[in-house]
């Protein structure tokens, strides 16, 4: 199951366009959170996709856009910065060995002016980046869901899914959460959470990836120890 969310879109073109799009790759659900545009004007962009603007479902807030997903993909045109682990991103191309592990999906888009925010990407399990010219790689809204969306749809029926249900991946979400928050410092620093998990969804690609995932067995262990002695 393939759900795409527009985190309030701006453009009446824009989501028409995209709910073009996703007739064009079988996309199964469109959730907008909070439309700042008008709808009825989108439907005159969205050709053959009128049916899936028709039925999209409309909500207020972010939270409950994802409810129900096994994994969820935020986009950005803002990544891989040093130490930003939240930014730290998988390339477009990458995205199938993720979602052939998953039964419901979700990619998230933000909005046209300043796409998404960090606490939305935070409650995310990847961060997906379309590389384009340094300079500049921000695409329009509607050309970065297709191409997110011709990515998936080039491998569909060629790769072998092996589903982990919806209730493992939740449950490694939450305890993966209940141990960081038993050795984290400050409150706003949840990179150790966000590498743990996306190490347990994907595996360790990298040192930065193992020196986090360490840190995180680390500081572990050390909470362990210390309180047995006490
Ligand atoms: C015009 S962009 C907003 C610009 C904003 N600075 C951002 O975070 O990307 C609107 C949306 O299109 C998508 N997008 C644009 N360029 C992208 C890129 N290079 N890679 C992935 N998504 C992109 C993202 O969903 C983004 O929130």
């Amino acid at each position: 199951m393939l759900r795409v969310i527009l985190v309030e879109p701006e453009g009446e073109y824009n989501v028409g366009f995209i709910a073009r799009l996703c007739k064009n790759f079988c996309v199964d659900e469109l959730y907008i959170v909070n439309p700042k545009c008008d709808l009825k004007e989108s439907l005159k962009f969205s050709a053959k996709g009128y049916d899936i603007l028709n039925n999209a479902i409309i909500v207020n807030n972010f939270d409950d856009a994802i409810k129900g997903l096994s994994i969820k993909i935020a986009t950005s045109s803002i990544a891989d910065y040093e130490g930003d682990i939240l930014r730290k991103s998988i390339k477009s191309w990458e995205i199938n060995d993720i979602i052939s592990k998953a039964d419901k999906v979700g990619l998230i888009f933000g909005r046209e002016s300043v796409g998404l925010t960090r606490e939305e990407i935070s409650k995310c399990d990847f961060l997906l980046h379309i590389p384009a010219n340094p300079e500049y790689p921000v695409l329009n809204l509607s050309h970065a869901v297709g191409i997110v969306l011709y990515e998936i749809w080039k491998t569909k029926g060629k790769i072998r899914k092996k589903y982990v249900s919806y209730n493992e991946l939740l449950l490694i979400d939450k305890y993966t959460n209940i141990l960081y928050n038993l050795i984290k410092k400050t409150n706003g620093d949840y990179s150790l959470y966000l590498a743990m998990k996306r190490a347990l969804f994907k595996g360790v690609e990298d040192d930065e990836d193992a020196k986090i995932i360490v840190s995180f067995l680390r500081k572990l262990y050390n909470k362990i120890t210390h309180d047995e002695k006490e």
